[in-house]
């Protein structure tokens, strides 16, 4: 897609209420910058006019990625930062914290393979965002999500900044999933769906309400049972037509800006802005839930049910549970061991 046709669509999206100079100041930064989420996603955090500063961090890669994006004509000024040391700079004064760094999956492997690199990556930048920049809002990318957001919340508890308003674990690709799965099979279009995505960010945990999609279809069970698994597996899909090379990278930065630019609309006091996400909850018996909540400008304003499920989705429910409470209770006792 042409850079105008990507700005100006952006621009619609983000600027509902500002035009990009009435905006306020914003500074975003995205850690892990250089990869294979983080270079698109800084693309298009760059060409949302809702960030007047775009901070870039990786460990390695950075000085590039960042001079690369920093030629584009839009509001924000760029920066790269590489090196552990360069990462309080990074940090200090952002008001939205974006985190795709750490490794991916590759064919065979399940999301919880790759806790223990992650996890410590996740540890030791939630550390320094403990220090840097303790107010801001952090979208968690990095897997596996159900267990880095405890962690992250643990680092925050630990270091006396937590504020559950303001940790979100990213679950939109799984929402951005449903949706195209969900359109494509009810031919209608795309852009008018919805399609409500609970629970985590991992096999069955994630749990799409097709009960609850618009437009409505008549579909079979057979086919709500198919575009769920599908949904479930959409990460896999990937991984495996990438065949060592990866996981979503493209789909991925797109889902990211979304929810950054649904976080910074929220901030700014754009009304009624809802989203998905991986978040502290009451909803269940569970600590941490995806389910749909409204954005402000504290972060989490309102954490909504679930709504009236089909007995389909009752039994996923329950049969996600013990899945994500293990990786949500493996999260917490690995912040706190180490
Ligand atoms: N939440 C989701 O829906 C979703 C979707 C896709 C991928 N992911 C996850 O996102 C993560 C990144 O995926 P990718 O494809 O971009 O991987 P990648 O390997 O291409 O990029 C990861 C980047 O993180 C950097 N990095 C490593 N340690 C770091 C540190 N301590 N500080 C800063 N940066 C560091 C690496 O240098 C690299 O540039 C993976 O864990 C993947 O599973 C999540
Ligand atoms: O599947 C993966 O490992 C990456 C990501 O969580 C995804 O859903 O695409």
């Amino acid at each position: 897609m042409r850079t105008a046709m990507l700005r100006s669509m952006l621009s619609r999206r983000s600027s509902r209420g500002f035009s990009s100079s009435a905006a306020p100041e914003r500074k975003v930064v995205v850690l892990g910058a250089a990869g294979g989420i983080g270079q698109p996603l800084s693309l298009l955090m760059k060409l949302n006019p809702l960030v007047s500063t775009l901070s870039l961090y990786d460990i390695v890669g950075t000085p590039g990625v960042a001079a690369d994006v920093s030629h584009i004509n839009t509001r924000s000024k760029v920066t790269g930062y590489a090196g552990e040391d360069q990462l309080g700079k990074a940090l200090e004064g952002c008001d939205v914290v974006i985190i795709p760094a750490g490794v991916p999956r590759k064919p065979g492997m399940t999301r919880d393979d790759l806790f223990n690199i992650n996890a410590g990556i996740v540890k030791s930048l939630s550390t320094a965002i403990a220090k840097y920049c303790p107010h801001a809002i952090v979208n968690m990318i990095s897997n596996p999500v159900n267990s880095t957001v405890p962690i992250a919340a643990e680092v925050f508890k630990k270091a006396g900044t937590y504020d559950e308003k303001k940790l979100f674990g990213v679950t939109t690709l799984d929402v951005v999933r449903a949706k195209t799965f969900y359109a494509g099979k009810a031919n209608v279009n795309v852009a008018e769906v919805n399609v409500p995505v609970v629970g985590g960010h991992a096999g069955i945990t994630i749990l799409p309400l097709f009960s609850q999609a618009t437009p409505t279809a008549n579909f079979s069970a057979e086919d709500i049972k198919a575009l769920t698994k599908r949904t479930q597996d959409g990460g896999t899909e990937v991984v495996e037509a990438k065949a060592g090379k990866g996981s979503a990278t493209l789909s991925m930065a797109y889902a990211g800006a979304l929810f950054a630019d649904a976080c910074l609309k929220g901030l700014n006091g754009v009304p009624d802005v809802v989203e998905c996400s991986f978040v502290q909850s009451t909803v269940t018996e569970l600590p941490f839930f995806a389910s749909k909540v409204r954005l402000g400008k504290n972060g989490v304003e309102e954490v909504f049910g679930l709504g009236s499920l089909s007995d389909f989705e009752k039994e996923g429910l329950e049969a996600l549970k013990p899945e994500l409470k293990s990786s949500i209770e493996k999260g917490i006792k690995f912040a706190n061991a180490n």
